[in-house]
């Protein structure tokens, strides 16, 4: 007992200053280290109860979360979160939050995009999402959600992840709320085609946005043409078992070739719209492109998606050989310093070759359930084997456009007014239509539209797109340039086919000029190539034919000196042996008697020199002279 006490003296006692501070020091060191132990061991005990979901941003549920966060009217309470115009997640559906922030001091027109364009201003529409490093409670279907979302950092950038907490007996309430926030994205999801692109510094896949989907209605091509390839994707994407059981790789390209903006890349983003699949789209011409890389990015592809190989030819003029040496293309390349641009263009690290292209669509790598669509403007460039049935199933070929496009294009353009309400010829607009005249597809429902068109009745516009129609030339102008002209003359279309005679007339003195124009460019190239050809050849005669001179006088050279050293050998050998004696280096003294008088004997010689050996013990001594050598300093 007297021994506690005295412990305890310094805490109990009344001391000085020093004893109360270290009172104060003990008091407060034992508080903080029971709330720090009471704080962990309450942090152990919730969290023995609490189950934890974690979900990384690399993985799609991550997404769906972040779609069904935004939306939680949770945020309306929240005292922390992050406010983002930014895309929230990889598929970036930052829309319809329930706290949305949105610019109301104008009636603009509302797309279904995250931001439109109105009287030259952007609108943007920001959302609410979890801040980082903070930890959010919300409440779901009976139960506290604890969500934290972090960021971590690898070699790949950093990488965001979501942790979901919540006190449940078993892990139902999570799969509940991962599924609810799928069954929503999805839902969101539905109007839109979301475009992934090859990154070849990784090799792996990057979202590049979600586009809004184009209606079918909207793709004016031959009859018959759109409905065939529908049909065959639709027919495909159910015919899984069909192929395994004839063991045929489930997989189906399509080619689409023809001339620049005739709708290709429309129909494959239609496409997509309408069988509900993302495209991942690959640039074969992109830097750093190489055999493995695009091996890679094609065995990585969903099952059911959409591969877009866009200017599959493009590729080939920059040298994708068959073997690393031959180009596969055709060797049409007109002139030398297109071969000169060639080498330059190909000299950006990418080393893919056209095996290394032939084995990623179909080697045992491959994806599977894809739909391969490559595009093309020159197919004579392409190498048959790249199109040959099993790698290119379905071949189309587009064309400028025929005069029955032309009337369908206007009658996109300009819908006529519904029949109901015919005779009331109220302004109307271009855009508010929920059907298409030429097959009668829904398109997209816009909100108001940004310009004023006369409303014409279904006769009305079906005469003026017969007469537009009869106006354009067949095979002439494609049908991006037709939209070009419909586009500037969106709000008249009377007026529109009354000058279209006009335009056709101006469209062709611009293109005689513009070929002309390239013409002569290509003339004058061809010129400067075929003179710097020549130039060069002069110079590379010129430089052979001084080399070949200098060889020449080298070699005369040469023999001229080979006579004179022979014609002055008698007399090197001479003055050499005189050399030889005189030398300092090479003095040979030959071994002689030297006969001295008694009485010389003691004349200053080298230590080394008394190596000279005494002949006889005559009165005579004789010597014999060795070559001298240098003082042993050790003596
Ligand atoms: N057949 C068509 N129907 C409807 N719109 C078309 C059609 N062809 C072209 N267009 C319009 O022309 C523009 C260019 O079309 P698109 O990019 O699909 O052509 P493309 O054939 O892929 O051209 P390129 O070969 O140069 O890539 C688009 O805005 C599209 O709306």
């Amino acid at each position: 007992m007297d021994a506690l006490k005295s412990l305890l003296s310094p805490l109990t006692g009344t001391g000085g200053p020093l004893q109360d501070t270290l009172k104060l020091v003990v008091i407060g060191g034992t508080v903080e280290t029971a709330r720090r132990a009471s704080l962990s061991a309450w942090n152990g005990f919730v969290d023995s109860f609490f189950l934890t979901a974690h979900f990384s941003q690399e993985d799609y549920p991550y997404d769906w979360l972040m779609h069904w966060l935004s939306k939680q009217p949770a945020w309306g309470r929240s005292r922390e979160f992050d406010i983002t115009t930014r895309t929230v997640s990889r598929n970036g559906l930052t829309q319809s939050t329930s706290g949305d922030l949105e610019d109301e001091e104008e009636d603009a027109p509302e797309d279904e995009t995250d931001e439109v364009t109105y009287s030259g201003r952007r609108k943007r529409k920001v959302a609410i999402i979890p801040s980082v490093d903070t930890t959010h409670t919300i409440y779901y279907r009976g139960h506290w959600l604890r969500i934290t979302r972090s960021k971590r950092f690898s070699d790949y950038g950093s990488c965001a992840e979501l942790k979901i907490s919540v006190v449940a007996r078993n892990n139902d309430i999570l799969k509940r709320l991962v599924l609810e926030a799928k069954r929503e994205y999805e839902k969101d999801a539905e109007h839109r085609v979301h475009i992934f692109m090859a990154d070849t510094s990784y090799g792996c896949w990057r979202w590049n946005g979600a586009r809004q989907k184009r209606p079918m209605s909207s793709i004016v091509l031959e009859p018959g043409v759109k409905d065939m390839i529908l049909a065959d994707c639709k027919d495909f994407l159910c015919s899984e078992d069909w192929y395994a059981e004839r063991g045929i790789p489930f997989r189906r390209g399509y080619l689409l070739h023809g001339v620049p903006g005739s709708g290709k890349t429309s129909l494959i983003h239609s496409l997509a719209g309408e069988l509900g699949l993302d495209i991942y789209v690959v640039s074969l011409s992109s830097k750093g492109m190489s055999d493995n890389t695009l091996a890679n990015l094609m065995g990585n592809v969903p099952s059911r998606c959409i591969l877009l190989l866009e200017d599959l030819d493009a590729a080939f003029t920059r040298g994708i050989s068959r073997d690393e040496k031959s180009t596969g293309a055709p060797t049409g390349s007109s002139s030398s310093t297109a071969t000169a641009k060639n080498k330059e263009e190909t000299n950006d690290g990418s080393t893919l070759s056209l095996s290394g292209l032939l084995n990623a669509l179909d080697g045992v790598a491959a994806a599977e359930g894809r739909l391969l669509f490559a595009t093309t403007n020159h197919i004579e460039r392409l190498d048959p084997a790249l199109s040959r049935p099993g790698r290119m199933d379905v071949w189309v070929n587009f064309k400028n456009a025929t005069k029955w496009q032309a009337e369908g294009i206007f009658k996109c353009f300009f819908p006529s007014k519904p029949a109901n309400n015919a005779a009331a010829p109220s302004p109307t607009t271009s855009a508010s239509k929920e059907t298409t005249p030429q097959d009668g597809l829904a398109v997209p429902k816009r909100k108001r539209a940004s310009h004023v068109v006369p409303a014409l009745s279904e006769d009305e516009i079906s005469v003026l797109a017969k007469r537009f129609g009869d106006s354009i030339p067949d095979d002439e102008f494609s049908v991006a340039s037709l939209q070009g002209y419909l586009l500037k003359n969106k709000t008249r279309p009377k007026e529109c086919v009354d000058e279209v005679a006009d335009w056709i007339v101006k469209e062709r003195e611009t293109r005689a000029k513009l070929k002309k124009e390239k013409e002569e460019r290509e003339a004058r190239e061809k010129k400067e190539a075929e003179e710097q050809a020549k130039k060069e050849k002069e110079e590379e005669k010129a430089a052979k034919e001084k080399e070949e001179k200098e060889a020449k006088e080298k070699e005369e050279n040469a023999k001229s000196e080979e006579t004179s050293t022979s014609s002055s050998a008698d007399c090197t050998s001479s003055s050499s042996s005189e050399e030889k004696t005189t030398s300092p280096t090479d003095v040979v003294i030959e071994p002689e008697e030297i006969v001295s008088e008694p009485g010389q004997e003691d004349r200053n010689v080298t230590p080394s020199e008394e190596t000279s050996t005494k002949a006889s013990d005559t009165g005579k001594e004789s010597w014999v002279a060795v070559k001298a050598q240098p003082p042993d300093p050790s003596v």
